[in-house]
């Protein structure tokens, strides 16, 4: 149940296990993503791109959204920061190639979400066009329920760890201890508001094992899936976010089982010695449907 009373949608169970970012300057990165089986490309403007080369990569990732270069997956473009003088011209380029998200650097209130909505808007973006907010600065964690729920457009928070971790003075650490209260809040908000919400980068790109680690980590924290930064990460990505066997097949076995009851009168029942109720059932399908929309996706690609 969502701050609004309202359901999970059909679209929560789009697959966004892996998010791939590539620097829209890096034309060998954009071309090779097209082989790559992310759920979701982030052609960026920002960190990833020099200032001299901004311009270039603005023209060259809007025409490869515009053209739908990455077929079926989810593109989206991240813009330069509201405070940068590059912001106004991306986002504008970003509405006329018309790609599923404008991602925003560090969103920090519900009126900044609300100015790049009208922005959008004027610039002529279509309505497929949602919004994805950075995370990624004390004053967002703190209101990061307020930038969630800000509007309907608003659709994903994507966790800016580097820049969040930067901003609090922390250390990176296996485990991400000061990292976790911001993280708690975030998915607090995101669920409450009923967004997606997206995991930070792992930079150590030739580490598997602690790569591995922070996956299982932000998928039993309940995130959708991880941002991500090298081809390498997004095989091991997939496979930590996508439900597991044992889990499916308990998640049948626990449908099945209620239906037998609900048809016989009974509204609770126990599987494998376990009480099971509607939010478990509830819990079972969502599992269901995600794999199946994960099925979908690698069929279509
Ligand atoms: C991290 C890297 C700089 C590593 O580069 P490098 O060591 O050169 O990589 P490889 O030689 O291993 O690359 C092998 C091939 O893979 C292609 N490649 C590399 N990265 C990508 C990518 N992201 N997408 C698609 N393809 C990629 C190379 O071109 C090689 O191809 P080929 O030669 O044909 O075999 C580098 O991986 C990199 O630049 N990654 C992206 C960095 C980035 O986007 N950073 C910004 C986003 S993260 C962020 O901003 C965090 C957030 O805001 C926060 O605050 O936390
Ligand atoms: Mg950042």
């Amino acid at each position: 149940m969502t701050a609004d009373g309202n359901q999970a949608t059909a679209t929560d169970f789009r697959p966004r296990r892996s998010v791939l970012y590539m620097p829209g300057a890096n034309e060998r990165a954009l071309e090779k993503a097209k082989g790559l089986p992310a759920d979701a490309l982030i052609l960026d403007l920002e960190d990833a791109v020099a200032p001299a080369a901004k311009e270039a990569a603005r023209e060259r990732v809007c025409a490869l959204a515009a053209e739908g270069a990455y077929g079926h997956r989810e593109v989206i473009i991240r813009v330069n920061g509201r405070d940068t003088s590059w912001h106004a011209d991306d986002l504008r380029a970003a509405a006329k190639a018309g790609p599923d998200a404008v991602l925003v650097p560090k969103v920090s209130s519900a009126d900044e979400v609300h100015a790049i909505e009208a922005d959008l808007v004027a610039a002529g973006a279509p309505e497929r066009t949602k919004i994805w907010a950075m995370v990624e600065t004390p004053i967002a964690m703190l209101r990061a329920l307020e930038i969630a729920a800000a509007s309907p457009r608003l659709a994903v928070l994507v966790m800016g760890t580097n820049d969040l971790a930067n901003e609090l003075r922390a250390e990176h650490v296996p485990g991400r201890a000061p990292l976790l209260p911001g993280l708690g809040l975030c998915l607090l908000a995101a669920r409450a508001a009923g967004k997606a919400i997206i995991d930070g980068v792992y930079n150590d790109v030739r580490n598997a094992e602690g790569f591995a680690a922070e996956c299982q980590q932000g998928r039993e924290l309940g995130f959708d899936g991880k941002t991500l930064i090298h081809p390498g990460q997004v095989e091991p990505c997939n496979e930590a976010f996508s439900p597991s066997d044992k889990q499916l097949t308990e998640a049948t076995e626990i449908v099945r089982a209620f239906e037998e009851a609900v048809a016989e009168g009974r509204g609770v029942v126990t599987v494998n010695g376990r009480m099971i109720e509607n939010l478990h059932v509830d819990n079972a399908r969502r599992l269901l449907a995600v794999d199946a929309a994960i099925a979908e996706l690698a069929a279509a690609r």
